[in-house]
């Protein structure tokens, strides 16, 4: 099948190498030239494991990129729709998915056949339906279930893990205003084989990825809510609760091979320094804006949205409790990205933990693996030295805080065995043994008082 893609973001730029290496010929559009440049070069401009190997495997193949929208629509039988739907401190914001539809629209004017536009940005229920729906029929002087169709497609991949999430997703959700849209989308995804497909409606289609995401960032408040509780009572730690909790065959069935999931991260019942990235904090204040606008609070959602605002200040916490003051603090910070496995900075709980080192005059040494240039735009150099590996910037801290579970960073307490003085480790992931470290401090843990 000939796709296009517009957008080539994460989601645009996994979506389009996937489906080309899965056969079908793709063209990614963007507007942003430097990209499209990187992309037929074989470089990917974003950081994600398996990825480089792919793109340059169907590059100049199956795959190419432009900057040309129109050539790329006229050339293909579905667009695809994977611009960024920010949230503007009051609602989403819809202006580059309206732009999308328009340029499409105006293509389509002129386009003989029969042709699907798929929306695969997350938006609020009903977007597609109408936003997007006047937007192309407007454009193209149209009818949208005559002579072009359209879908919702939502997207689940989690960065970091993009490229193994999108070849091997837990479902598929196809959602069209008609049969044939769906069936277009069905095609698509044919060598998807063995994959559990929902054929909906475009509205329902968007609640289920809001629902998704919001499901998953509640669970996350929840536990933090109930790991700071486990610190102000003493001698109760939230990591032992959790798997007693877990341990429920509700929540972690017996796998056939008599196996169970691993209560932990993956399961998002994981306490810590709140939940960061580029969607759950803007997807679920989406949702919350949306149903406050149809007169529907969201009081549960607004309650996750609470928690994991103030959650980084556990941490600070933490500090405050074991110093009387930060100035001239040497503070290792291991860990800038929102999560492993991405240089993604975007509303990472280390961005109020180091502007707040900052004010207070510490001595901040940051290592992350691979976030380490976009923390430098962001925070520049004032009080804090960039490290390349943990060893250097554990030497000498005062402090050692964990923001990001990234693997590397489980050898600390072997780094640090041979001090003669111990810092303080501060468990902003609780991915540290409370008895590895001479002097701990987790999130959702206090001694009990003697
Ligand atoms: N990042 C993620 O892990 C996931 C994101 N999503 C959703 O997917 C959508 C896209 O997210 P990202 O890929 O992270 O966004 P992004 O911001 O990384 O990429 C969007 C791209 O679209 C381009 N663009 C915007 N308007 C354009 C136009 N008219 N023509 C051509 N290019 C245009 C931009 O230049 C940019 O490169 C969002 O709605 C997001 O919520 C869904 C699942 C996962
Ligand atoms: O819509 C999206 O963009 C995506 O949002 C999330 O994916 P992502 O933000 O990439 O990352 P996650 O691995 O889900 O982690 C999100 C945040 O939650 C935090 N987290 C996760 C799990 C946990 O137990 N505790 C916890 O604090 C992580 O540190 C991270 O800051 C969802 O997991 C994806 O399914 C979805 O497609």
């Amino acid at each position: 099948m000939n796709v296009s893609i517009i957008g080539t973001g994460y989601v645009g730029l996994v979506s389009g190498v996937c489906l080309a290496e899965k056969g079908h010929r793709v063209v990614c559009v963007d507007m942003d030239a430097d990209k499209i440049a990187r992309i037929n070069a074989g470089i990917s401009p974003i950081y994600e494991r398996g990825l480089d190997a792919l793109l340059q495997r169907n590059i100049g193949g199956n795959l190419r990129a432009t900057t040309d929208l129109a050539d790329a629509v006229h050339g293909s039988e579905l667009s695809i729709i994977a611009v960024g739907t920010p949230f503007d401190g009051e609602e989403i914001d819809l202006s580059q998915i309206k732009a999308a539809a328009r340029e499409i629209g105006a293509v389509l004017r002129e386009k003989s056949g029969y042709h699907v536009v798929v929306v695969k940005s997350t938006v609020v229920p009903g977007t597609t339906d109408e936003t997007v729906r006047r937007g192309l029929e407007a454009a193209s002087g149209k009818r949208a279930g005559e002579a072009f169709g359209l879908g919702m497609n939502p997207e689940f991949l989690r960065e970091g893990d993009a490229v193994a999430d999108f070849m091997n997703p837990d479902r598929i959700v196809m959602g069209g205003i008609d049969d044939r849209s769906i069936e277009c989308l069905d095609l698509l995804y044919r060598p998807f084989d063995g994959v559990d497909k929902i054929r909906t409606t475009c509205k329902t289609a968007e609640m289920i990825k809001y629902t998704a995401n919001s499901l998953l960032a509640t669970m996350i408040s929840f536990s933090n809510e109930i790991g700071n509780l486990c610190s102000a009572l003493g001698g109760v730690d939230v990591v032992d609760v959790m798997r007693g909790v877990h341990l429920d065959k509700r929540l972690s069935p017996i796998l056939p091979d008599g196996s169970r999931v691993v209560p932990g991260f993956t399961t998002y019942l994981e306490a810590g320094c709140g939940f960061g990235g580029s969607c759950f904090p803007k997807d679920v204040k989406a949702l919350i804006a949306h149903g406050r606008r149809l007169g529907q609070p969201m009081t549960l959602l607004d309650g996750a949205v609470t928690v994991n605002r103030t959650q980084p200040d556990q941490i600070i916490r933490l500090l405050k409790d074991h110093f009387r003051s930060l100035k001239d603090i040497r503070v290792a910070v291991l860990g800038l990205a929102f999560k492993p496995d991405t240089d993604d900075m975007r509303e990472s709980p280390a961005i109020p933990v180091i502007q707040w080192l900052q004010d207070e005059g510490a001595d901040i040494h940051a290592v992350d693996p691979v976030a380490g240039s976009a923390a430098r735009k962001l925070f520049g150099d004032r009080g804090i030295s960039y490290h390349e590996h943990m060893e250097t910037a554990v030497v000498e801290a005062d402090a050692v805080v964990v923001l990001t579970r990234w693997d590397v960073f489980r050898r600390l307490p072997e780094i640090i065995a041979e001090r003669t003085v111990q810092p303080l480790v501060v468990d902003g992931r609780r991915m540290i043994g409370r008895d590895a470290v001479a002097r701990y401090a987790g999130i959702g843990y206090r001694e009990m008082n003697p």
